[in-house]
């Protein structure tokens, strides 16, 4: 028998980078990774406004790769701010373009993935789908109530990544996943830590507005009091507040970058800010590290480091000395989200698995 070949071009947007790549089936025949500076995305005001800077440089990477897109039988986005749903492979329709668009539950880069791939898709006339976006919701019940009953947390993390990278670590502990409790910390523009319950992400920090770890370019968790006077101080337009959190907080906000490479630069040169505030973040990441072992009522069997900040052997170094007393601590550095992303887009193509469609809530 002869096995068909599929090829699907595959889109991350991250907060400061787009990363592509083309499979045949599960066969990267090309990756990359543009990278962003804070000024360059800084010009945007809205995510939505990034489209066409986004859409050009995919195209003009595939072009000097000599990719021919009419060959392309697919195209995959990394979905956004969706409403909450379960994991799984979505075709991307009108209403789920739609949510992307308004940015349902906020902006982040990855509304650009749907939104990018149907764009791209529609013009060849085939599908674009979107598989575990941001917004894939397996919290506890009781991970849901932050104090105020109108404000619920919510769900928002790199549920892809954090799904590929617990299974990779479920085969190097050679035990399978939905058997194994890990943390899982993401650390890439915005960081997420999450407690994998046997198989079930059932707490995690919203990676997005103002909770958990500060990040190369997001606040984390903010005084909420000093946070609100601030917003009625009459100094600030809401763009500006909601930029501080997410955009121009953590190493943006103290250090104007959103590189930790550059970080690690200065800090070699002897700048003892830059020092200070990496310390400070990887900190925050070991105290969430900390309350998800908690979660997991102390029975973790490992500690998972992952995104692009795990690069950073320095940064790895400062949280493993504080956590490796909870687990062992295994290091997946950048991401294996555009293999997951074709994958998912494969499984349906070959019909071992049907498309989800939008909205198919939690
Ligand atoms: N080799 C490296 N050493 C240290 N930090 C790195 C390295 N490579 C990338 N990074 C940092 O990782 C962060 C981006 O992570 P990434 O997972 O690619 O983010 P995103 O997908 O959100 O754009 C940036 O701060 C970048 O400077
Ligand atoms: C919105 C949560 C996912 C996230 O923060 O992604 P990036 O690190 O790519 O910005």
């Amino acid at each position: 028998m002869v096995l068909q070949v599929h090829r699907v071009l595959v889109i991350n947007p991250g907060s400061t980078s787009t990363k592509i790549g083309v499979f045949d089936n599960d066969q990267c025949l090309f990756e990359k990774t543009i990278r962003h500076s804070a000024e360059e995305i800084g010009q945007f005001q809205r995510v939505i406004d990034q489209y066409a800077f986004r859409k050009a440089v995919i195209l003009e990477q595939l072009h000097q790769e000599g990719i021919n897109i009419s060959k392309l039988d697919a195209v995959c986005g990394r979905g956004g701010l969706l409403r909450p749903i379960e994991g799984g492979t979505y075709l991307v329709n009108e209403e789920m373009l739609q949510d992307l668009r308004m940015g349902y539950n906020g902006e982040h880069a990855s509304n650009l993935g749907g939104i990018l791939a149907y764009e791209i898709a529609s013009g060849l006339n085939i599908h674009a789908f979107i598989v575990d976006p941001v917004v894939v919701d397996e919290l506890a019940e009781i991970a849901r109530y932050s104090g105020v009953p109108d404000i619920p947390r919510k769900s928002i993390f790199h549920a892809l990544n954090q799904k590929a990278v617990a299974r990779r670590a479920a085969l190097e502990l050679n035990q399978p996943y939905r058997q194994l409790r890990l943390i899982v910390a993401h650390m890439g523009g915005g960081i997420t830590v999450g407690a994998h319950d046997c198989g079930r992400v059932v707490d995690v920090n919203n990676g997005l507005h103002g909770d958990g770890p500060f990040s190369p370019e997001r606040a984390g968790t903010v005084p909420a009091g000093d946070l609100i006077s601030m917003c009625f101080s009459g100094q600030f337009y809401r763009d500006e507040v909601m930029e501080k959190i997410v955009g121009k907080g953590g190493l943006v906000g103290y250090l104007q970058t959103n590189d930790a490479q550059e970080v690690e630069r200065r800090i070699e040169s002897g700048d003892e800010q830059a020092l200070a505030v990496y310390q400070a973040m990887a900190y925050q990441v070991t105290k969430e590290i900390g309350s998800m072992a908690v979660v997991l009522n102390g029975k973790v069997d490992g500690i998972v480091l992952t995104g692009g900040l795990a690069y950073g052997k320095t940064f790895v170094e400062m949280i493993a000395e504080r956590v490796n007393w909870i687990a062992d601590v295994l290091v997946y550095p950048g991401e294996n989200e555009l293999q997951a992303l074709a994958e998912g887009t494969i499984r349906v193509l070959a019909g071992e698995e049907e498309p989800k469609e939008y909205p198919n809530p939690v």
